[in-house]
């Protein structure tokens, strides 16, 4: 096989349909079923949005209404996986500690349904596994991040909707108004974004017929790495090593000779800027107004205006992200846990999609390791 055939990090392949997403770099946009995600995050709460990618449809009030409601039903942290997550070192990584919970809540939730072959799960049985996976990981965010601050964990409310109890569980204070809005709002933009590493993991698991939590599981890992999820997380690591606005100049000067890769900026798909970047750099704006923070907020803007003068590399969702829930009071490491949370509705979504119309995921390659050869003797 000629070199040129092999497409390497399958760059520019198109391995199947979807009817969740569409990405189009030429436009610079982002549908979800057809809306465009500035669209729906101007105007819908996140659980409208998950409605919408599950169905395709958003949501009437009573489908909104009965969503709110199951969503309550597994707020609160589960015991047994808080004591699973106990057994883990308060010094393990919060996505270590999201994949482990997962797991545990698979387990639990499969026990006794029998051989491989009974895993996968009926459309019906998917979409409840998937309902429940999304009421349940704001729990597990929040008590990773309390435990590791020597916290007591917070009890839902029942009286608030799901950005702010989510906000409420992490920090045990009624979040403003404008902290709502920005979470709300980073939680739409990172919901979805079609075959992007994670959710081809996902979709790949679910591919052999294996089941969901084992596909979020595996979808989690993928997420992780700092070419994907884990940026927002190396976003902060790279302000904070920089300190200040002045020092963006001899940082990236030294940064650039060393030929380190700047986290938050580059996109496999988007060549000209992210799409969804203009709506959550709005939104970290609106913070930097909130907490008095013009530091982070300048900070920020020279490193953008520096690296894409000298590379004519644009910033991705990670890197208004990171500062933003900086400004919102997480701890750097609980980053992409926060991905976690948006993330599980569109993997779910996929994970549905693929198991509706699946085909074994199974590429080719070409080997290049020795001729045939035999053991003398
Ligand atoms: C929500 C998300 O998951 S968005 C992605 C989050 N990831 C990051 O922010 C990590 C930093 N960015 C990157 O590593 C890359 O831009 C990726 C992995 C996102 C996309 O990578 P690819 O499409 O494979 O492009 P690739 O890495 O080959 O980059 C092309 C060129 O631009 C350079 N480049 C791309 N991104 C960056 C960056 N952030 N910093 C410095 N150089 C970069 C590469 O070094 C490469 O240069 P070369 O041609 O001289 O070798
Ligand atoms: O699409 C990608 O490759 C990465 C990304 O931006 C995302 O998953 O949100």
């Amino acid at each position: 096989m000629a070199d040129a055939d092999i497409k390497k990090g399958l760059v520019g392949v198109v391995v199947d349909v979807t009817a969740i997403s569409k990405v189009n770099p030429e436009t610079n946009s982002l549908l979800y079923r057809g809306y465009p995600v500035q669209e729906l995050a101007d105007t819908q709460s996140f659980e409208a949005v998950a409605h919408l990618l599950w169905s395709g449809e958003l949501p009437t009030a009573d489908e909104l209404a009965g969503l709110r409601a199951e969503e309550r039903r597994y707020r609160a942290l589960d015991p047994e996986v808080r004591a699973a997550i106990d057994l883990l070192p308060l010094d393990a990584h919060p996505m270590d500690e999201a994949r482990t919970a997962v797991s545990v809540i698979g387990a639990r939730s499969l026990a006794g349904s029998g051989s491989v072959l009974d895993a996968s799960g009926t459309p019906e049985e998917n979409r409840a596994r998937s309902i429940e996976l999304f009421a349940a990981l704001p729990a597990i965010v929040a008590y990773g991040q309390r435990r590791r601050r020597h916290e007591e964990l917070v009890e839902p409310r029942d009286d608030l909707d799901y950005a702010a109890n989510f906000l409420w569980m992490v920090f045990g204070r009624e979040p403003a108004e404008v902290e709502v809005d920005a979470f709300n709002r980073s939680m739409i933009l990172y919901a979805e974004h079609s075959f992007n590493a994670s959710t081809f993991t996902a979709r790949v698991i679910t591919s052999t017929l294996s089941d969901l939590y084992s596909a979020v599981t595996g979808a989690i890992g993928a997420l992780k790495g700092p070419l994907h999820g884990g940026a927002n997380e190396a976003v902060m690591h790279i302000l904070d090593e920089i300190g200040s606005a002045e020092r963006v100049e001899s940082w990236l000067d030294e940064a650039l000779a060393e030929k380190r890769k700047i986290m938050g900026f580059g996109h496999r798909v988007y060549k000209n800027g992210d799409s969804r970047v203009p709506t959550m750099q709005a939104a970290l704006d609106r913070l930097v107004e909130h907490y008095d923070r013009s530091d982070v907020g300048d900070l920020a803007a020279a490193l953008e205006r520096e690296f894409v003068e000298r590379k004519g590399i644009y910033p991705n969702l990670d890197y208004p992200s990171g500062p933003a829930y900086h400004l919102l009071g997480f701890d750097t490491v609980t980053f992409t846990p926060l991905f976690i949370a948006a993330r599980i509705t569109g993997w779910t979504a996929h994970i549905m999609e693929q198991a509706e119309a699946n085909a074994l995921i199974r590429p080719l390659s070409d080997y290049n390791g020795p001729d045939e050869r035999h053991i003398e003797g």
